[in-house]
């Protein structure tokens, strides 16, 4: 056997889970761990891109035909996910095993703490990952403790939470503040519930970002920052080839997107993404078509296809008729390439953690339109913790209305305050590159983790 770990990694079977899993596997696979992704039938099933050096073999969540679409709900599908999950991870591993590759670790994402109990049934080493930031992990934390009791009563309730600046209830991820998300906020408060019977917990995060809430949460678990987990050319280079994720659900459009972008004046276009999931209300999309066409700045927008018949009418064929080619929208597109563009200024983004953190890595300064999940922590912190980008506010119906768009489009990209962003998002990108580069807080918690991991022997 050459290899002296094997890694089963299991992630969340959705593209903003995969993505940091991933990278993590690669990284680890360059330090002699042998990686296998376990990923449901029904996600690669839909996958429309693949080219990735690690191997990946099929799992069930027990709806091989459809995923969660496919699900009652979205408590059954968490159930039968548990069920199916288990028993075809455990089959998994004896496969691995008959085949000459047996598994020595387990490292699972925490949306699916049964993995733990699989791990425990083949004595296997084991560590979850988790996807979000430290500061949300704290707050999901002090849920499952009790502590913050929720959701909190008044609108601009301040919360003071150990190791994290004071927020308000706007600021607590959409699951904790909403009554009616009760199912989802149980599987991310779930996500401790195995954590004491585990070797590691990671953090798709980095030290000098999250100093104090890391601090503090180190003191409960044995917490190793690793992030962020973004294709080494973008970072360190430390890996020459790793220039894409490498494997997506939907189709970028590579070459119409740099295409366009090669022939836009340097920092004069606004870049505009929701991730893989969101859905914007259609009067949200509304207001924002307008708010990017009254800003006057060139505009690239990914508007997945699922949400293109939301657009206002006639707004794609006037777009295509302006001579002056002010904007172009995409189903979906190479989101890393686009943030290196030279052409970009801003994104105005709904601050999914791995679009934050990419735009951390790539000193992008950012408008945040928060919808849901963590986005609204993430967008407290980039616009007072870390000063990167300005917050759009919604008014009373949760809408951001098309004046405010354009107004944050303009701070950003004209003002004064825009240049102390510039300079803070020079920062930052140092200091993310500082982190996984040789040496950096990232690296040095990835090689302690693969130093550990190589002298677990085989059972
Ligand atoms: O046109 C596009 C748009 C996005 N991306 C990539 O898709 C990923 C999107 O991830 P993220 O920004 O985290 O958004 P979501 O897809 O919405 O991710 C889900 O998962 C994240 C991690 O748990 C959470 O932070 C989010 O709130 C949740 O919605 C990123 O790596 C992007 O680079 C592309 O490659 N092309």
């Amino acid at each position: 056997m050459s290899h002296k770990a094997h890694c089963l990694i299991l992630p969340y079977p959705i593209q903003g889970h995969i993505n940091p899993m991933l990278q993590f596997s690669k990284r680890l696979q360059s330090k002699n761990v042998k990686i296998t992704i376990a990923a449901t039938k029904f996600f690669l099933q839909t996958m429309q891109e693949l080219s990735t050096p690690v191997s990946i073999e099929a799992i069930s969540d027990g709806y091989d035909d459809g995923g969660i679409y496919q699900a009652e709900s979205f408590a059954a599908y968490i159930t039968r996910f548990k069920e199916v999950g288990s028993d075809t991870m455990s089959q998994l591993i004896e496969t691995l095993t008959t085949r000459g590759y047996p598994v020595n670790c387990i490292v699972y994402d925490p949306f699916l703490p049964w993995a733990v109990e699989v791990a425990k049934k083949y004595g296997l080493a084991c560590a979850a990952f988790f996807t979000q930031s430290c500061a949300v992990d704290n707050i999901y934390y002090h849920v499952h403790k009790g502590v913050l009791k929720l959701p909190p009563t008044e609108v601009d309730e301040e919360i003071s939470i150990p190791g994290l600046v004071t927020i308000e209830s706007s600021d607590v991820p959409s699951f904790v503040s909403t009554p009616e998300s009760a199912r989802a906020l149980e599987m991310l408060v779930n996500q401790f519930s195995n954590l004491e019977k585990i070797d590691w917990v990671l953090i798709n995060s980095f030290y000098e970002l999250e100093k104090e809430v890391t601090d503090w949460m180190s003191k409960l678990y044995p917490i190793k920052t690793i992030g962020p987990t973004i294709p080494s050319v973008y970072l360190d280079k430390r890996l020459p080839d790793d220039k894409e994720y490498g494997l997506s659900i939907f189709k970028p459009m590579t070459n119409e997107c740099l295409n366009w972008l090669n022939h836009q004046p340097i920092s004069s276009v606004v870049y505009v993404s929701f991730g893989s999931l969101t859905k914007l209300e259609p009067e949200q999309m509304e207001e924002l078509a307008w708010g990017l066409k009254n800003s006057n700045k060139n505009f690239l927008w990914v508007v997945r296809s699922t949400e293109e018949s939301k657009l206002p009418k006639n707004f794609l064929e006037e777009l295509k008729l302006a001579s002056e080619n002010k904007g172009l929208v995409v189903s979906w597109c190479p989101q890393l390439q686009v943030l290196e563009h030279k052409s970009v200024g801003c994104f105005l983004t709904h601050c999914g953690w791995n679009s934050t953190l990419e735009a951390i890595s790539l000193g992008v300064p950012m408008v945040a339109m928060p919808q849901w999940s963590d986005q609204p922590t993430n967008a407290k912190l980039v616009e007072d913790v870390w000063e990167m980008g300005v917050k759009a506010k919604q008014d009373e119906k949760g809408l951001v209305r098309r004046e405010v768009i354009e107004e944050c489009i303009r701070i950003v990209m004209e003002e004064e305050k825009g240049k102390m962003i510039k300079e803070n998002t020079k920062k930052w990108k140092e200091l993310a590159r500082n982190a996984v580069d040789e040496g950096g807080s990232s690296d040095r918690n990835i090689e302690e983790f693969v130093s550990k991991l190589l002298t677990i022997s085989y059972k």
